[in-house]
C-alpha cells in the first residue's frame, strides 16, 4: 500500500509542528499538506523548516479544500469552530480525520457526529496510550469503590495558553469515572466552587483546573475516602506523546468505514 498522505490543519500550532515531527518519524505516513487559516503568518512558509525538520516540499497554505482532496486523512488539533468545518469538509471527501481539538460545545458535537456519517473520525481530548490507559484503571476504581465511600475528583493543570477548561483529558476522565458509578457525567459534574458551597453532594464528580508556565498536560483521579486516599495519575512530558498517538490513529482508521471512534477503539482498551 502507498505511504498515506495527511493534511496537518493548524500546522504551525504548538500541536500542529509536533504532529509534522511525528509523521516524518513514521513509516508509512507523509505530510501532503500543512494549512493555517487565512492571514497567518506562516503561510507561504516551508512547514519543514518552521518544524525544525530541513526543507520538505509543503509550504503552508489556507486552502483546505484543495487540501483534503489529494489526503487520505487530516490531523486536526486547532480550534473548535475550525474543527467543525474540517469534519465536514473531511465528510465531502471521505477520509479520516483524526481530530484532538478540545473545548467542543454540545451543538459542535452533533455536527461532529453527522460529519461521522461520510468520515471516519478518531476524536479524543488525549490521544497518548498513557491517559486512554489511566482511563480505564479510573473507570475499574469508581467502580469499585462506592459513591458513599469514595468521592471523586479531578485535578488538571496546564500551560499558560491553554484556553479551555476542564481541559478535554479531565473531561475524558470524569466521563469514565462515571461510567464506572454507572451514571452521566453531565448533571453530577461540579466544574466550579466558590463561596460558601455547602456539603458536597454525594455521587458527585469535582473538577478543578491550574494554569501556568509550559505544563504540556498533569491530570490526576483522587478518589479520597474516610481515612485513605487513591491518586490514579498521569503527567506528560512532551507534546511528542499526543503527535504519535494522533499518527498511529489516522493509520489505525485508514480504510475503515465511516464512523465516530476514540483512542481507546484505536489501542484496544
Ligand atoms: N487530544 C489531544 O491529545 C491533545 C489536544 N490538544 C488540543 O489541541 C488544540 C490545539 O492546541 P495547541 O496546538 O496547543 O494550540 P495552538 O494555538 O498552538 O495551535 C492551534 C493552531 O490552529 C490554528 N488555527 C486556528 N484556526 C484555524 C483555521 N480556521 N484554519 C487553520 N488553522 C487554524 C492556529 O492559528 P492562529 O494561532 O494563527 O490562530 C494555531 O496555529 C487545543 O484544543 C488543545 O486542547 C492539545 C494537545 C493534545
Ligand atoms: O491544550 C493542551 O495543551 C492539551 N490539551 C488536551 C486537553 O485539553 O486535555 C490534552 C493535553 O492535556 C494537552
Amino acid at each position: 500500500m502507498s505511504d498515506m498522505g495527511l493534511v496537518v490543519v493548524g500546522a504551525a500550532g504548538r500541536m500542529g509542528l509536533a504532529l509534522v515531527r511525528a509523521v516524518h518519524e513514521t513509516a508509512g505516513a507523509r505530510v501532503v499538506a500543512a494549512i493555517e487559516r487565512p492571514g497567518s503568518e506562516a503561510i507561504g512558509k516551508n512547514i519543514g523548516e518552521l518544524a525544525g525538520l530541513g526543507p520538505s516540499g509543503v509550504k503552508v497554505s489556507d486552502d483546505p479544500l484543495a487540501a483534503f482532496a489529494k489526503a487520505d486523512g487530516v490531523l486536526d488539533f486547532t480550534v473548535p469552530a475550525a474543527s467543525v468545518e474540517f469534519a465536514g469538509y473531511a465528510a465531502q471527501a471521505r477520509i479520516v480525520h483524526v481530530l484532538g481539538t478540545t473545548g467542543f460545545s454540545a451543538d459542535d458535537n452533533a455536527r461532529i457526529e453527522a460529519a461521522a456519517r461520510h468520515a471516519t473520525i478518531v476524536k479524543s481530548g488525549n490521544m497518548s496510550l498513557g491517559v486512554n490507559l489511566l482511563a480505564v484503571l479510573v473507570e475499574q476504581a469508581a467502580r469499585a469503590l462506592a459513591a458513599g465511600d469514595f468521592d471523586i475528583e479531578i485535578l488538571e493543570m496546564h500551560h499558560r495558553h491553554k484556553v479551555d477548561a476542564p481541559s478535554g483529558t479531565a473531561l475524558l476522565l470524569g466521563e469514565a469515572a462515571a461510567a464506572g458509578r454507572g451514571i452521566p457525567l453531565s448533571g453530577n459534574d461540579v466544574r466550579v466552587r466558590d463561596g460558601h458551597t455547602g456539603p458536597r453532594d454525594t455521587g458527585s464528580i469535582g473538577f478543578a483546573s491550574l494554569r501556568g508556565g509550559s505544563v504540556p498536560g498533569d491530570h490526576s483521579v483522587i478518589l479520597a475516602g474516610n481515612g485513605e486516599t487513591i491518586t490514579l495519575s498521569h503527567h506528560a512530558q512532551d507534546r511528542a506523546i499526543f503527535a504519535r498517538g494522533a499518527v498511529k490513529a489516522a493509520l489505525w482508521a485508514r480504510g475503515r468505514k465511516p464512523g465516530l471512534y476514540s483512542m481507546r477503539d484505536v489501542l484496544g482498551l
